[in-house]
C-alpha cells in the first residue's frame, strides 16, 4: 500500500495484462458476521483483507467469537450460535457501513434477549452518515437504543444490560430510500430472534436494491429463507436459525472490478485487460457495471469467474443512466465520462451524499479541477468533458474515500499527457489496499514520462539515506546504483575473477545479467542475502574497484534503466545525472566536507560494532575520491543542471524537506 501523502501518476500511455481481485467487501463482511451468528465452524476462503473487513473481525472478536486466521486470506469462525458470552463490549467499526449498520441490528435484538449493553462508534464521518431509519425500525421492535452524539446518527448504545421484551407481532416498518444497508441489517439480524413469522414493510421507494439481493442470497447460505413480496414486503418464517454451510468462498469484489473494467475502455492495449476472481456469474449487483460500459464503448467478454475488456469505440459514448443499481460503481462513470463524446448524465444517486463524503459535491470538485464541466443536482451528476486545449494537471484531493482515489487514477489517461496528483492514496485502505500496486502492473508509461530524481555524491555522503527518504516519501523506486557495483564485486570474486583491468570483459559480462534483487534494506544475489557481505569497507573499496572498468560500467546501463518504473525513481550513484539518467527533471549533487564524511562514516561503523580508525577511514576516503573523480568513465563530477546540497551542516530531514521542495518546484500542480 502507498502510504505516502500524495502519489503522483505520470500520463499513461497504454494497459494490458491480468488482475486478480480481492474479495467483495459486501459479501465478505455479511459472512463474517453469518459465520459468527451461525452454530459450528465456518471457513472462509479468499475475504477481504482491507480496513472495513479488520473492524468487523476486531468487532467478533471482542463479542467473544473464535477467529482463527489460516493465512492466504482464509479465517474460520468459531460461531456463537446466537448466544453472547461476552454481554457488554465497547467498538469500533471506522468508516464501514456493512459493519456499523448489521452489528446495530444484530447487538440490538440480542442485548435486549439475553440483557446486553454495547456501545458503536465510529471515525468522524461515520457520525455523519445517518442511521436513523434502522433504530427507528429497531425501537419498534421495543429494543433500547440510545444517541450518544446527534440524534440520528452514531454513535449509539445499544441495550441497557437488562432484558427487553420483543415485540415481533407487528410489522416492522423501514424505510429503505436513505440506504439499503437498514433493511439488510434487519434481514440478517431477525433470524436470530424468529420464535414466530417476522415482517419487515419497507416504507418508500428501496434505493440500491442489488445490496437486498447480495443478503437474501447469502441468507440462503446460511439455511435462512426469506420470504418476499417484491421490494415491499419480506418476512422471516418462524424457527428461522442459522446453519453454518461449513466452508465458503468470497467472490472478487465486483465495484473495484469497475476501476478495471474501465480502464480496460480507456487504454490502449494489444492484450486487452483481464480480470481474476469475479465475472458473469456474481451475486454482486455491481457487476453490472459491464452494462454500462459496454454502453460507452467497452468490449467486454466474460465468463462465470473471469471478465475480459478491451477499448472499443473512440472517444467514448456519452450516456444518460439511472445508476441506483450500482451507486459505488457508478462513480468509475464520472470518470469515463472525461473521454466521452458529449454530456454523461448519471442519475438517481442521491445516496451518493451519505457516504464516504457527499460524493456528488466531491465528484464535481475534482473533475472540475481537471477541466471538465460539471452540473451537479440534489440527486444527479452531469459531466463534460474538458476541450482539447482545456485539461488542467490536478491534484485530487480524496476526502478519505477510497472510490475517489481509485476511480480518478483513470485520469492519467488524458489525451494531453498531464502528470496527475492522488491525494492521501492510502485511503484506498478500506477496500482495496493495494490498488495502486495493481494499477501499476497493468498499466504502462513511455520510459521518459516517469519521473527520475538523481542524488549524486562522493562517497559517504548520506545519498543512500536521501536517496531512500526521498523515495519512501514519494512511493517511488529507488534504486541504489552503488549496490551494483557491490554486488557485481561480489559475484566476480566469487566466479574466481580479479577486480582488474585484465578481467574486465569477464566481469561486464557477469554485469550483464547480474542476478540482482532488492528486497526492503537487503540486497539478494541470486536469491542469497549479500548486504553485510557487500555493505562492509572491502565491499565499497571492491565496487570502486570494478567501477573503473568502462566495459563494466556499460554493462550495468540497461540493468539500471529497468529501475525506472511507474510511479518514479529516486537513483542514487554517482553517474545518475550525467550518464544513465541525463534527461531527469531534478539531479541533486550531494556533498560534504571528507572530515565530515569520515566522522559519519567512523560513527556507523561503531555503531554497528566495527572497530576503525578515524584516521584510516579518512585516508580511505581521500583516496576512493581520487578514484572516482579521476576515473576515465564518467568520473564523479556534477551534471552542468545539477543543484548542489552541502549536507556538511544539515540534518536528514532538513536536507529531504529542501529537496522535497525542489521537487515540488517542478511539478505542474501548485495552487492546486
Ligand atoms: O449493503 C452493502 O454491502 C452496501 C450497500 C450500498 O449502500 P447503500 O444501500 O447505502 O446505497 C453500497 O453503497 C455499500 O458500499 C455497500
Ligand atoms: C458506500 C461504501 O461503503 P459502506 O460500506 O461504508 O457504506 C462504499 O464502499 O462505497
Amino acid at each position: 500500500m502507498y502510504s505516502t501523502h500524495f502519489l503522483d501518476l505520470p500520463p499513461l500511455r497504454s494497459a494490458g495484462g491480468s488482475v486478480t481481485l480481492p474479495g467483495s467487501k459486501s459479501i465478505s463482511n455479511r459472512v463474517l458476521l453469518l459465520a459468527a451468528l451461525s452454530a459450528g465452524e465456518t471457513t472462509l476462503h479468499d475475504l477481504l483483507d482491507s480496513d472495513d473487513t479488520r473492524v468487523m473481525l476486531a468487532a467478533l472478536e471482542t463479542l467473544g467469537c473464535g477467529i482463527e486466521r489460516l493465512g492466504g486470506h482464509s479465517v474460520k469462525v468459531r460461531g456463537l450460535a446466537g448466544a453472547l458470552p461476552v454481554k457488554a463490549a465497547y467498538l469500533f467499526l471506522g468508516n464501514a457501513g456493512t459493519a456499523m449498520r448489521p452489528l446495530t441490528a444484530a447487538l440490538a435484538l440480542l442485548a435486549a434477549q439475553q440483557g446486553g449493553k454495547f456501545e458503536l462508534r465510529g471515525i468522524a464521518r461515520m457520525h455523519e452518515r445517518p442511521i436513523g431509519d434502522l433504530v427507528d425500525g429497531l425501537r419498534q421492535l421495543g429494543c433500547p437504543v440510545d444517541y450518544l452524539g446527534n440524534d440520528g446518527y452514531p454513535p449509539l448504545r445499544l441495550g441497557t444490560g437488562e432484558t427487553a421484551a420483543l415485540q415481533l407481532d407487528a410489522p416492522i416498518r423501514v424505510r429503505g430510500n436513505v440506504s439499503s444497508q437498514f433493511l439488510t441489517a434487519l434481514l440478517l439480524a431477525l433470524p436470530l430472534v424468529a420464535s414466530q413469522d417476522i415482517q419487515i414493510e419497507v416504507v418508500g421507494e428501496l434505493i440500491s436494491k442489488p445490496y437486498i439481493e447480495i443478503t437474501l442470497k447469502l441468507l440462503a447460505r446460511f439455511g435462512v429463507t426469506v420470504k418476499r413480496e417484491g421490494w415491499q414486503r419480506f418476512i422471516i418464517p418462524a424457527g428461522s436459525r442459522y446453519t453454518s454451510p461449513g466452508s465458503l468462498h468470497v467472490e472478487g469484489d465486483a465495484s473495484s472490478a469497475s476501476y478495471f473494467v474501465a480502464l480496460g475502455a480507456i487504454a490502449e492495449s494489444e492484450q486487452g485487460i483481464t480480470i481474476q476472481g469475479v465475472g458473469l456469474d456474481s451475486i454482486q449487483g455491481d457487476i453490472r457495471f459491464v452494462e454500462a460500459a459496454q454502453a460507452m464503448g467497452a468490449v467486454v467478454t466474460g465468463s462465470a469467474n473471469s471478465l475480459q475488456i478491451r477499448r472499443g469505440a473512440w472517444p467514448l459514448k456519452a450516456i444518460d443512466l439511472d445508476c441506483n443499481h450500482i451507486p459505488d460503481a457508478a462513480m468509475t462513470l464520472a470518470v469515463m465520462a472525461l473521454y466521452a463524446d458529449g454530456t454523461t448524465t448519471l442519475r438517481n444517486i442521491e445516496s451518493w451524499r451519505v457516504k464516504e463524503t457527499d460524493r456528488i459535491a466531491a465528484m464535481a470538485c475534482e473533475l472540475r479541477k481537471l477541466g471538465a464541466s460539471v452540473e451537479e443536482g440534489q440527486d444527479y451528476i452531469k459531466v463534460t468533458p474538458p476541450a482539447a486545449d482545456g485539461w488542467r494537471a490536478a491534484s485530487i484531493h480524496t476526502y478519505d474515500d477510497h472510490r475517489v482515489a481509485m476511480c480518478f487514477s483513470l485520469a492519467a489517461f488524458n489525451p494531453v499527457r498531464l502528470p496527475l496528483r492522488i491525494e492521501d492514496p492510502k485511503c484506498v485502505a478500506k477496500t482495496f489496499p493495494d490498488y495502486f500496486e495493481a494499477l501499476f502492473s497493468v498499466v504502462q508509461a513511455d520510459a521518459e514520462d516517469i519521473p527520475v530524481i538523481c542524488v549524486d555524491g562522493p562517497t559517504a555522503s548520506g545519498k543512500g539515506t536521501l536517496a531512500s527518504q526521498l523515495a519512501a516519501r514519494l512511493g517511488y523506486e529507488l534504486l541504489d546504483s552503488g549496490a551494483l557495483y557491490r554486488v557485481t564485486a561480489h559475484a566476480a570474486l566469487q566466479a574466481g575473477l580479479t577486480l582488474e583491468a585484465g578481467d574486465e570483459a569477464a566481469i561486464a559480462e557477469l554485469a550483464r545479467a547480474l542476478p540482482v534483487s532488492f528486497d526492503g534494506d537487503r540486497v539478494l544475489l541470486s536469491g542469497q542475502d549479500v548486504t553485510d557481505a557487500i555493505r562492509s569497507e572491502t565491499g565499497g573499496m571492491n565496487a570502486s574497484k570494478v567501477s573503473v572498468l568502462p566495459a563494466v560500467r556499460a554493462a550495468l546501463v540497461e540493468l539500471q534503466h529497468g529501475f525506472r518504473r511507474l510511479p518514479g525513481l529516486v537513483a542514487d550513484g554517482r553517474d545518475m545525472g550525467t550518464v544513465i539518467f541525463p534527461e531527469a527533471p531534478l539531479k541533486v549533487f550531494l556533498n560534504a566536507s571528507a572530515e565530515q564524511r569520515a566522522v559519519r562514516r567512523h560513527k556507523q561503523l561503531i555503531s554497528k560494532g566495527v572497530s576503525a580508525r578515524l584516521e584510516d577511514l579518512l585516508a580511505d576516503l581521500k583516496e576512493r575520491d581520487l578514484r572516482d573523480t579521476t576515473r576515465k568513465s564518467a568520473p564523479l563530477l556534477p551534471a552542468q543542471d545539477a543543484l548542489p546540497l552541502d549536507n556538511s551542516e544539515l540534518g536528514i530531514e532538513e536536507s529531504v524537506q529542501l529537496v522535497l521542495s525542489w521537487w515540488e518546484g517542478r511539478r505542474p500542480f501548485q495552487g492546486a
